[in-house]
């Protein structure tokens, strides 16, 4: 069993999965790094050689020719090295952003768009989603970062031993001693990473935190709640704690790696002071001073070399560790079947949805947010569900819709439990609008169809439209279903009211021409016009299809077969809007309260006219 702390998968494991998809990506990219890190050892195997060879001219007194001739090849063979050199490294870099963005963000994105929906609400789960995207968004991090820091690794693996072959002809005493400090300095950098790596979850979470407070300050609409409720003040307080949270944390890390320093001073100190006095003895000692310039540029690079090991294996270190958190998400368990399990049925219509002895409770909490629902919705049933706040109305959509799974009991769809189901082809079959949803910053059309109003069903777009209420909107934009809306990704975009909204999210709903419609107070911010209109045509608009939907307004409950009247997550009552009337509860007392108003209005409408503008 892996400990805590411990990566969730291993180093190996984690540069297969890397250079398994960069060759899926681009072969090239494998040939191109390889090729960057022989030349970025060549380089300054050249810095080191060439001056030693035109030391070792002067030495000799040579001909003036000779010199010269030397010279021009020098520079030939350098210029072109750097050159080469300089073209690898740019294109690696380039295309290892490319590959990040063009295919690791699409998997991350992929993942998310398809996991179950459970998941992703999960607190515990969006903090590790956070994580796998600070994986891959930022230069030289995680995932791009193990690119990056491989090559430097591996060039500074092959120049430690180009120049150890030569120290180790020197004196190999000084090659032993040289690679003991550094085992000591790779030691203390590893207990600084794994440090830092422990509070990863903590800083994750006040990231979270952070990103929450700068959406909300950012944001248009709690902009107006903001001003008019003063909430900067507690806004600004609690970023300011998180911000304080996160300093903490980032101080004691700052304190570890203050150690990690000091030992790397002390270290090179030694190293330096040792192999140069060695240096000093031999030239001392008969060593010619071209050599002596050769061997103090070998032992200075040697130095160099082990101190980016070093430095390299704690960057591949973190970047493994951020890959692991990426992969770690990616591989995050659905409990539906998403490419799997059963189909529905082409040939249907409509759908038929058994809830047999359903109860269900959201993770973490106590209570039963529903608790023995059993009912039968047929094919082609128009069902309304009703109840006062907090029933659990939108919570037996979502289970109804496949985004979580019952605690207790089952969910049949045309007699398949829910489970089975193959849940990505199910979504394809139920539109559902709910309270909360959102449009995309894209134009009408691509809101409504889900593609560019070229490619949609031109005929069932502007059905849609038109059964939605949307028509005269749409007719009066100068670019009609092409129009985009907000500003986000066109300046022209144009803002539509609540109810304008709720009118194109129904036509979106209408367009899928789904087998079974779900509708959470689809008329909440209608008018009253617009809303009987909807009802009046509400036969038309299911066409033999199944349909539930929420409504608080219950005078629309009577154009539905049956109402379920849900109370503390338990049907009480059920039947046809007679059958509950007369049975003269809940949902009786309920339907009085809202028509008394309706009448009363009806009785004083002048009079209220006059008080106002007298
Ligand atoms: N994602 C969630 N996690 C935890 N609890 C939740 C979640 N969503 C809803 N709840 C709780 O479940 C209960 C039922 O909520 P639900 O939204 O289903 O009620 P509702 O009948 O649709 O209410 P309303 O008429 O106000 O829209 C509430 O007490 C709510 O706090």
């Amino acid at each position: 069993m892996k400990k805590e702390n411990e990566p969730a998968y291993s180093l190996s494991s984690n540069y297969h999965y890397i250079y398994e998809n960069m060759w899926k990506y681009d072969k090239s990219l494998i040939f191109y790094g390889l090729a960057e890190v022989i030349f970025n050892v060549i380089l300054p195997l050249c810095t080191v050689i060439l001056p030693s060879i035109v030391v070792g001219l002067l030495e000799r007194k040579a001909e003036i020719s000779e010199f010269i001739y030397t010279m021009i090849l020098v520079f030939l063979v350098y210029g072109t090295v750097s050159a080469v050199q300089a073209f690898l490294t740019t294109r690696n870099r380039n295309q290892y952003i490319d590959i990040r963005l063009n295919y690791f963000s699409l998997i991350l994105f992929r993942k998310c768009f398809h996991m179950d929906y459970s998941l992703l609400e999960k607190e515990k789960v969006r903090a590790e989603l956070k994580k796998a995207g600070d994986s891959i968004y930022g230069n030289w991090q995680g995932l791009e970062g193990l690119m990056h820091r491989n090559i430097n690794f591996l060039t500074n693996v092959l120049g430690l031993v180009a120049y150890s072959a030569v120290i180790g002809w020197i004196n190999p005493l000084i090659l032993i001693f040289l690679l003991a400090l550094s085992s000591i300095q790779i030691l203390v950098f590893r207990r600084a990473k794994l440090y830092e790596h422990k509070k990863k979850d903590e800083i994750a979470r006040i990231k979270i935190t952070q990103s929450y407070l700068q959406d909300q300050a950012f944001d248009l609409k709690a902009g107006k709640d903001i001003r008019l409720y003063q909430l900067d003040k507690i806004i600004s307080r609690v970023y300011g704690s998180a911000n304080n949270k996160l300093k903490r944390i980032k101080t004691k890390v700052r304190g570890i790696y203050y150690v990690n320093d000091i030992v790397e001073i002390v270290l090179k100190f030694l190293r330096d002071g040792c192999c140069y006095g060695y240096l000093i003895y031999l030239l001392i000692h008969g060593l010619s001073v071209s050599d002596f310039v050769l061997y103090l540029g070998i032992v200075g690079g040697l130095a160099g070399w082990i101190t980016k090991i070093t430095e390299e294996i704690s960057e591949l270190g973190r970047c493994h560790y951020m890959i692991c958190d990426f992969r770690k998400f990616c591989d995050l368990k659905d409990t539906f079947s998403h490419t799997k399990g059963q189909m529905t049925g082409e040939e249907d219509t409509a759908l038929d949805i058994v809830f047999d002895h359903v109860s269900f409770k959201y993770e973490g909490a106590e209570d039963y947010v529903l608790e023995d629902v059993c009912f039968h919705m047929k094919k082609g049933d128009k069902y309304a569900l009703v109840g006062v706040n907090g029933a659990g109305k939108t919570t037996l959509v979502k289970l109804m819709c496949g985004f979580y799974q019952p605690t207790k009991g089952r969910i049949l769809v045309n007699g398949i439990d829910i489970k089975e189901l193959n849940i990505e082809n199910y979504f394809k079959e139920i539109a559902v609008v709910f309270q909360d949803t959102t449009v995309l910053s894209l134009t009408i059309g691509e809101n409504i169809c889900g593609v560019t109003a070229d490619k949609a069903a031109e005929e069932d777009l502007w059905q849609a439209i038109e059964l939605s209420g949307l028509k005269k909107k749409i007719d009066s934009l100068p670019k009609g279903v092409h129009t985009y809306l907000n500003k986000d990704v066109e300046e022209s975009g144009i803002q539509l009211s609540g109810g304008e909204l709720q009118k194109l999210l129904l036509a979106r709903a209408l367009y899928k021409k789904a087998k079974l419609l779900l509708f959470d107070e689809p008329t909440a911010a209608m008018d009253a016009i617009a809303e009987s209109e909807l009802y009046e045509q509400y036969q038309k608009l299911l066409k033999g299809r199944s349909a539930l939907f929420i409504s608080h307004r219950l005078a629309s409950t009577r154009y539905c077969d049956k109402i379920l009247f849900l109370d503390k997550g338990r049907i009480a009552e059920a039947g046809s809007h007679e059958e509950l009337m007369d049975m003269n509860g809940r949902y009786a007392m309920m339907f009085e309260v809202q028509s008394k108003y309706y009448k009363e209005e009806r009785q004083y409408p002048r009079q209220a006219c006059d008080t106002q503008w007298v």
